[in-house]
């Protein structure tokens, strides 16, 4: 196993873009936006320069690592010579649909297919395409390159080989791993959608601030962020679209919180663009 594609260069693909390159793959990154491709670039090259200045890259390796990086509109070209696509693109199922057909026209027949997905069925990705052996959700966490875990989900069809590379190519990035069978949202975003969703109807019901809710559950409950920071960082039409697909699944306790359908409309996201629950200063 020697290349990754990584399709979408969002949040979680740049990160994971950069930390395949970093365990020395040669790492395809496709974006159709090109913009966002060039904030990916942006952001990348400020990771290795952070890694350089916390010792974690040497210098001598900077120009070998930055060329193992293809950055690319085409998913065509960014897919044609690879061993594993790791899809990252927004969780709405019609549009892994058509990249996973996407992926199923131009990518080798001995190819992996991954998918970020936060919820969404492998099994219903593997029938996308012709490979539901090879088709896999591979979640990762956001900052990719700081948290430790992937959440490895086998879909109905997933081989044994697929689950074991995918295990190893995890651990080769650095990464614990846990393998779970599939149920919509799997553990970590169930639980998460459900937090965060519930700490949108504590503030859509008058209980606090936004600062007061987040500072009862770090310090009472002992949580390393608030579910509003975590959700700023996440990005709330990301949430939002685990919460419906969770409603529609599983049901009631997963309807999105009104407000937080009213933050997305409003175009507040998060970190991303520079306003969600917060503030903030959008640097790339
Ligand atoms: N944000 C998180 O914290 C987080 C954590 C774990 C998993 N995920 C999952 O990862 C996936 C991506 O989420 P994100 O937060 O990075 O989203 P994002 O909105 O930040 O980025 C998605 C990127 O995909 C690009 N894109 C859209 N259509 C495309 C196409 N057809 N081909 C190539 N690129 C395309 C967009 O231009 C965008 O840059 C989702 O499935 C999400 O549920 C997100």
């Amino acid at each position: 196993m020697e290349s990754i594609a990584v399709i979408g260069a969002g949040i979680m693909g740049r990160g994971i873009a950069y930390v395949a390159a970093k365990a020395g793959f040669d790492t395809n990154l496709v974006d159709t936006n090109a913009a966002s491709l060039y904030q990916a670039e942006t952001a990348i090259r400020e990771l290795i320069q952070k890694g350089i200045a916390r010792g974690k890259i040497m210098e001598h390796e900077q120009k070998q690592l930055q060329h193992r990086f293809t950055f690319t509109t085409s998913v065509e070209e960014a897919v044609t010579s690879v061993d594993l696509v790791i899809e990252a693109v927004p969780e709405k199922r019609e549009l892994k649909k058509q990249v996973f057909e996407q992926l199923e026209r131009y990518a080798p027949k001995a190819c992996l297919f991954a998918s970020n997905t936060s919820t969404i069925s492998p099994t219903e990705m593997g029938s996308y395409g012709n490979r539901p052996e090879k088709t896999i959700a591979m979640h990762f966490f956001n900052p990719v390159h700081q948290m430790k875990l992937v959440e490895i989900v086998r879909g109905l069809e997933t081989s044994d080989d697929t689950v074991a590379r995918i295990k190893a190519i995890a651990e080769k990035l650095g990464k614990e791993t846990v393998i779970m069978n599939e149920f919509p949202g799997f553990v970590t975003s169930r639980m998460s959608a459900l937090i965060g969703n519930e700490a949108f109807c504590m503030l859509q019901e008058g209980l606090g601030t936004p600062e007061e809710i987040d500072k009862a559950i770090k310090l009472g409950l002992n949580f390393p962020m608030g579910p509003f920071e975590l959700g700023d960082l996440v990005g709330l039409d990301t949430r939002l679209n685990n919460l419906r697909y969770l409603h529609e699944k599983l049901g009631e306790k997963y309807r999105p919180a009104p407000l937080l359908e009213q933050y997305v409309q409003a175009g507040r996201l998060g970190r991303k663009t520079g306003k969600g629950v917060y503030n903030y200063t959008v640097t790339t």
